[in-house]
């Protein structure tokens, strides 16, 4: 991506009126009591603010005016004002691995909100005072956090709120409005000044394929996503930021933002990347997708783009695309490319359209899949066997890392029909792309980490765990087959993977475990679940048919009856899943009926789905 390539320093960034009005001594009184002791014992703040000030002494009686300020509404909160936000909220159940969700609407029974304009301004002056806080970091002009959102109901109002969190701790915001979570990490790669670009941090408001209901959050630095551990870092913050919040201070935040906040339209920038991308790719070709027919479904969220901002400009047409516009409501199927119904509607639309290829995304565009022209889906193993076949074409012998529920057909075709290595890895996308990028750091090259969930990410696309960016590579591939007379339409992407063994049955089971069971002891499910782990483990031996994976990094991995099973812990819930893929439904069945008799006497496992599996 042209502009993202290099990482360069941003020029000092002249810091206009109204940005002073909040810097400057002046607007300081007016300052957000949130930020205040986000701000407290915080050098590195101490040193922007006071680069702001310009002398040493300025800032330091600033930092006091502020201290004491916030020593104030705290001492408000312990007397009970009536001004705080009383609404209890525990934090740390809004943290979902390496992202924030939560419930932002009313309306469903038995989900009441804990994602409030409150929480979500909490945790947006929480995520300013992390960034201000990071190790190494060296501002030296005002930090800017780019805001995007997915089409979800909540949107607008999340974003205003954590807006003001974040501009209430004295950084600039920049809002994208309708954005993807890719472009989100890209505008802290991106070079450009109209753009206000590199950003420090950047915030996706996304909870993916989740109901209408939810929310969430997802954060980037130049980094990459943040982690399991910055997080709970955030949380922890937000909640004491939480609490020494108030009604005025919400005010006095919204009267800073509207000062700060710059709207630009930064999907020009990222769709242009990825239109550049394909054109590089396929040689240098203006419209290198003329002759072609692709249709997108976006589900209603947020990947309507891709149709008119990125294929229409190479020369595809789109006729027959469908739920592109933003919608909320999700009202045609979830926007899930490992959904049954959504991958119906995509082969629909394809095989109606008589087109060459459909393309599909999830709600904000971090996942992907494509069906091809006739109607054989390219999601889960197929997706990463042709994202394999493409990335093993350049470079010749690299590993690629994947997900733990992969295919046993996988391997066999990574390493025997194309030569390169296969690291099946752990569940979870950040997982799957951080152990690529330690991979390659102790020396051991790759440039594709992939889940069968869709999520994605190329060494030569900085890591960036892109949906979008996954069909370009297939993009290139169909307009450099067709440049060079190799054939043209998706059969070329078919014929890529024709040697991939397909399992005839493959399955996922998920077995909830009852937290309020008196057999889960004070440690909790997880200790339960691995207690489960640990007793299929020492059983395996006992099946003369079986053999465990010689290299496993999650859960118990079996082989048997020509098929496999791998039973793990969830990485989010009280859940066991239970994956089983082979050639039969004998051979599934029996690999079942192991399982389901090595774990039947833990009580507290809901294995009901198993016992009508094995029926
Ligand atoms: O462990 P599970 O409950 O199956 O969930 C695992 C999945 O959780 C989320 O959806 C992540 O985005 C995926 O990357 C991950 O694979």
């Amino acid at each position: 991506m042209a502009s993202s390539v290099l990482r360069l320093c941003r020029p000092p960034v002249h810091v206009s009126a109204s940005q002073s009005d909040v810097c400057g001594k002046t607007s300081s009184e007016k300052l957000h009591p949130q930020v205040l002791l986000s701000l407290r014992s915080n050098t590195l703040s101490t040193r922007l603010v006071g680069k702001q000030f310009n002398s040493k002494s300025d800032s330091r009686s600033f930092l006091s005016r502020r201290s004491r300020k916030a020593m104030a509404t705290r001492a408000a909160v312990s007397t009970g004002s009536e001004s705080t936000l009383t609404q209890a909220v525990d934090f740390k159940k809004l943290q979902n691995g390496s992202d924030i969700r939560g419930v932002a609407v009313d309306g469903v029974e038995g989900e009441s909100v804990n994602l409030t304009e409150a929480v979500a301004e909490a945790i947006g002056a929480a995520f300013a005072a992390w960034l201000l806080d990071r190790k190494n970091a060296d501002f030296t002009t005002k930090p800017r956090v780019s805001l995007g959102h997915d089409s979800r109901i909540s949107a607008k109002s999340i974003q205003n709120a954590v807006a003001r969190g974040i501009a209430g701790a004295g950084l600039d915001v920049i809002e994208y409005g309708l954005a993807s979570t890719p472009a989100m990490f890209n505008s802290t790669l991106t070079v450009r000044d109209d753009l206000f670009c590199p950003v420090e941090g950047a915030i996706m408001i996304t909870a993916s394929h989740l109901p209408y209901n939810r929310n969430g959050l997802k954060f980037f630095t130049s980094d990459g996503g943040l982690n399991k551990k910055d997080i709970s870092d955030i949380l922890t913050r937000a909640d004491k930021i939480y609490h020494v919040m108030s009604k005025e201070s919400t005010n006095t935040a919204e009267t800073v933002a509207k000062k700060v906040t710059h709207s630009v339209d930064y999907m020009e920038q990222y769709t242009a990347d990825l239109v550049d991308a394909v054109r590089k790719g396929a040689g240098g070709v203006e419209r290198p997708l003329e002759g072609f027919h692709i249709v997108v479904d976006a589900g209603n969220g947020a990947g309507g783009f891709f149709a008119g901002r990125v294929l229409e400009p190479l020369g595809a047409v789109t006729t027959g695309s469908q739920f592109l516009e933003p919608d909320g409501m999700f009202p045609n199927h979830i926007p899930n490319p490992e959904d049954k119904k959504a991958m119906e509607a995509i082969t629909k639309a394809v095989l109606d359209q008589k087109a060459d290829l459909g393309i599909i995304f999830d709600t904000d565009v971090d996942r992907a899949a494509a069906v091809d022209s006739s109607g054989r889906e390219l999601n889960r193993n197929r997706l990463i066997a042709l994202l394999s076949a493409i990335v093993l074409e350049q470079h010749p012998g690299t590993t690629i890392v994947t997900d733990s529920v992969t295919s046993d057909g996988l391997t066999k075709f990574i390493e025997q029909k194309l030569g390169g290595k296969h690291h099946r890895f752990k569940r979870g996308y950040k997982n799957v792309i951080d152990e690529g990028i330690r991979l390659n750091s102790v020396g051991e090259e790759t440039h594709l980490a992939i889940e069968t969930s869709g999520h994605g990410a190329l060494k030569e696309n900085h890591w960036l765990d892109d949906g979008a960016y996954l069909m370009v590579k297939l993009l290139i591939k169909l307009a450099a087959a067709k440049a060079s007379g190799e054939g043209s339409g998706s059969k070329v992407l078919s014929d890529l993977i024709a040697d991939l063994d397909d399992p005839a049955i493959s399955s996922e089971l998920r077995f909830k475990i009852d937290q309020s069971h008196p057999d889960i002891g004070s440690e909790g499910f997880k200790a339960y679940g691995q207690q489960v782990l640990d007793h299929l483990d020492g059983v395996v031996a006992s099946d003369s048919n079986l053999e465990k994976a010689a290299v496993n990094h999650e859960g118990i991995r079996v082989s048997g009856y020509g098929g496999w099973f791998l039973l793990r812990l969830s990485l989010h819930d009280p859940v066991l899943p239970l994956n089983i893929e082979g050639p039969s439904q004998e051979a599934t069945k029996k690999l079942g009926e192991f399982v389901l008799t090595a774990v039947k006497d833990f009580k507290a496992l809901d294995t009901s789905a198993l016992q009508k599996y094995v029926a």
